[in-house]
């Protein structure tokens, strides 16, 4: 059983977020913020295991901490239960998920399963689930995301974001900007299927997105202003998450877009891509300025197109035809689902197929 189960009202929010340059190195005071010490468990992936989760084995280590460190390569039900078999061994006391989405992930689900404190290590700006309480895993080839406790602490260092590829700044602002959707989705079903709302998760969902679509030009490479500015929006963005108590201030038919994407195109694209993308289409179903989301994503440098996504149009097309089915629980903008002449209508009018 998942420890979240009876924890259903309870907003969790995690208890120090750190972020700026080299806070790294602030790690070991973060863990004696929390009263943790020996026994920690590091969850990195192939590529930031090197960039970061190295470091903060390191930085363990010298403080006499002995952690343990493994790495994962998806984010799967299979890596979750390995690294509980692995923590379990180690007889670790917290975990800390170093990298991408993927080890966040992984980590944060496996720690909530051995009713263990998280702490989340981003190495990118790509996703909100750097400090959200949700983690989407792979399971029986579907994806689900699932209620998990909310990291104990987020250490964001900016410097080492600011030297990971663009493409996944300009990601983690496609999945901000998807907030706008996920919010009018969320009142639509409040106003038809009288779901309940939250006006202070959706009115912080909706004003962390409008920060980011007042000044786009903002957000450049390799800057650390830059990189500062997302990182805060992905913050609040997983804490209207946490106050909803579910992923629907920042998750709604643009989501499901994309989800949809994961299962048919043969090479999804990042997560924040197909998001922004699909929030392009939400907003002309919604009948809001999709013109305004386009340009603030290409602003950015975020793909628009499916050629920029690298997805052939055939799947995009697919995708809107199933998305609905992603969630059927999630009444949004998709309904029952779209006709294929309504599916190719939104993707040729707003430019996303050619
Ligand atoms: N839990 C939640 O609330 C949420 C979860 N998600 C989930 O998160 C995942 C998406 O995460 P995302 O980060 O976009 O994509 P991935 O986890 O797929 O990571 C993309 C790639 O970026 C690499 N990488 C990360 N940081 C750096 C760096 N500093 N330098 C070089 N390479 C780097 C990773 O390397 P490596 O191989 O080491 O990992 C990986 O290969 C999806 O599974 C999505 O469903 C998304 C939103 C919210
Ligand atoms: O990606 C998310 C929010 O940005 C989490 O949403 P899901 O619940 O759709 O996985
Ligand atoms: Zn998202």
């Amino acid at each position: 059983m998942i420890p979240t189960q009876g924890k259903k009202k309870w907003m969790q929010l995690p208890r120090d977020v750190v972020v700026g340059p080299d806070v790294i190195y602030d790690l070991k005071d973060v863990c004696n913020d929390l009263k943790l010490n020996e026994g920690a468990f590091i969850v990195t992936g192939h590529n930031t295991k090197r960039i970061a989760g190295d470091v903060v084995h390191d930085i363990l280590n010298d403080c006499g901490y002995d952690p343990s460190i493994a790495s994962s390569k998806e984010a799967s039900m299979t890596e979750v239960n390995k690294i509980v078999e692995l923590a379990t061994e180690a007889n670790s006391r917290y975990l800390i998920g170093v990298g991408s989405g993927k080890s966040i992930d992984v980590a944060k689900l496996a720690a909530t399963k051995l009713d263990l404190p998280f702490i989340s290590v981003p190495t990118a700006a790509s996703h909100d689930g750097i400090v959200s309480s949700r983690a989407s895993i792979h399971d029986k080839g579907k994806k689900a995301s699932i209620e998990v406790n909310a990291p104990m602490a987020v250490v964001a260092d900016t410097s080492i974001i600011a030297k990971a590829p663009y493409r996944l700044l300009a990601a983690g602002c496609g999945d901000i900007i998807s907030n706008y959707t996920a919010v009018l989705d969320w009142e639509m079903a409040h106003r038809l299927r009288n779901e309940p709302f939250s006006e202070y998760a959706a009115t912080l969902s909706r004003m962390t997105a409008q920060i980011l679509m007042d000044s786009p030009e903002d957000i450049k490479p390799e800057l650390e202003s830059s990189v500062r500015i997302v990182v805060k929006a992905l913050v609040s963005s997983g804490v209207a998450m946490s106050i909803a108590g579910s992923s629907r201030p920042a998750s709604g038919s643009e989501h499901m877009f994309s989800h949809a994407l994961d299962r048919v195109a043969p090479n999804s694209a990042l997560h924040g891509e197909q998001c922004g993308v699909g929030t392009i289409m939400m907003m002309y179903l919604h009948g809001g300025d999709w013109k305004k989301i386009k340009e603030c994503l290409e602003i950015i440098g975020a793909p628009t197109t499916a050629s920029e996504l690298g997805i052939e149009d055939r799947y995009i097309l697919e995708a809107l035809l199933v998305a609905h089915e992603i969630r059927p629980e999630r009444y949004t903008i998709l309904g029952t689902g779209l006709t294929p002449e309504a599916a190719e209508k939104v993707a040729r009018l707003t430019k996303v197929i050619s």
